[in-house]
């Protein structure tokens, strides 16, 4: 059972000791707010949200890192765990008390804030997972080509709801795309749910044979702003992946897009509440888990 205040008396100032690491991060890159956003996502979705994410491959293990898709999480998500993980360190009292879990779900609501995004209380308590394999990654993220069938069958698997689907979708509103990821939208012929200028854009930026580690604002408007944005640009038909435009050619999501390009509020609410389901998924409890002393090594 998680809980705002766990850590009240184990170390009473771990919220303030990540949100100072995370903003020492993002004073260096903005890029840490999209690749722990992200990297948070991809977490809770294998295995729960239990760091499994973080654990580095070795001779023995390939890990979910290495996983086709969880390639291009950058490299940035995992460095503000760790720095955040050794702020927390720092403190006598804390040290190895705090779960990387619950770094991971601190850090990336503070990466929200300050990138304009609400705020909320994030629910603590998680253990970190004693496994991480990449075969175990298969068939569990959602694919950018995919329908709102096949999203909705993958959030529900995970206590989701469609709304809460499309309200997590909006994490698309800040970071960034590799060309590869939606390049037979833009190909010939054009995917025709597409806004016409958008896809020039997008040909222009992405061209073929465009080097592979080139990557695109997958916001055009406001890139570094977590906002609503991203239903506005979808009503416009400037959603990037299919999986993105489906939301508002789909009659059963379109209304809740609609609702939420036009009302901020009650998009921040369902964001927030997403996020909170979304951290509840599959935590480990008990002796399903531990605290590790590095996030990126089993102890
Ligand atoms: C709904 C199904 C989703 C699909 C199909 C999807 C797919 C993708 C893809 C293909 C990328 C580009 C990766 C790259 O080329 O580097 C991406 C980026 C991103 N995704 Fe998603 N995603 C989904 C949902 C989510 C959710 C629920 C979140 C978080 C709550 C999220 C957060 C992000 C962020 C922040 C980025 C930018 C990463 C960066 O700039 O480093 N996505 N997503
Ligand atoms: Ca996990
Ligand atoms: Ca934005």
């Amino acid at each position: 059972q998680l809980k705002t205040n766990f850590y009240a008396n184990i170390c009473p100032n771990v919220e303030s000791i990540v949100k100072n690491a995370v903003t020492k991060k993002f004073q260096q890159t903005f890029v840490t707010v999209p690749a722990t956003i992200r990297l948070f996502f991809h977490d809770c979705f294998v295995q729960g949200c239990d760091a499994s994410i973080i654990i580095a491959s070795t001779g023995r293990n390939k890990a979910e890192k290495d996983h086709p898709d969880n390639l291009s999480l950058a490299g940035d998500g995992f460095d503000t765990v760790i720095k955040a993980k050794a702020a927390v360190d720092a403190v006598a009292q804390c040290r190895n008390k705090v779960s990387c879990a619950d770094i991971l779900a601190l850090a990336t609501r503070d990466a929200i804030v300050l990138s304009g995004g609400p705020s909320y209380q994030v629910e603590l308590g998680r253990l970190d997972g004693l496994s991480s394999t990449s075969s175990s990654v298969n068939g569990k993220l959602p694919q950018p080509t995919f329908n709102v069938n096949q999203l909705n069958s993958m959030f529900s698997a995970n206590g989701l709801t469609q709304s809460d689907m499309v309200a997590l979708s909006a994490a698309h509103t800040v970071g960034f795309s590799h060309c590869s990821k939606f390049a037979s939208r833009i190909g010939n012929p054009v995917d025709t749910t597409l806004n016409k200028t958008y896809a020039a854009e997008l040909q222009q930026q992405c061209p073929q044979n465009v080097d592979p580690d080139i990557a695109i604002n997958m916001d055009p408007n406001t890139p570094r702003t977590f906002d609503n944005m991203y239903y506005k640009n979808l009503q416009q038909g400037k959603g990037l992946f299919t999986s993105d435009q489906v939301l508002f050619t789909d009659a059963r999501t379109r209304p809740t897009v609609n609702t939420w390009a036009s009302n901020n509020a009650a998009f921040q609410q369902a964001f927030i509440s997403a996020m909170t389901k979304l951290g509840r998924v599959g935590v480990k409890t008990g002796n399903n888990g531990n605290i590790r002393r590095d996030c990126a090594v089993f102890n």
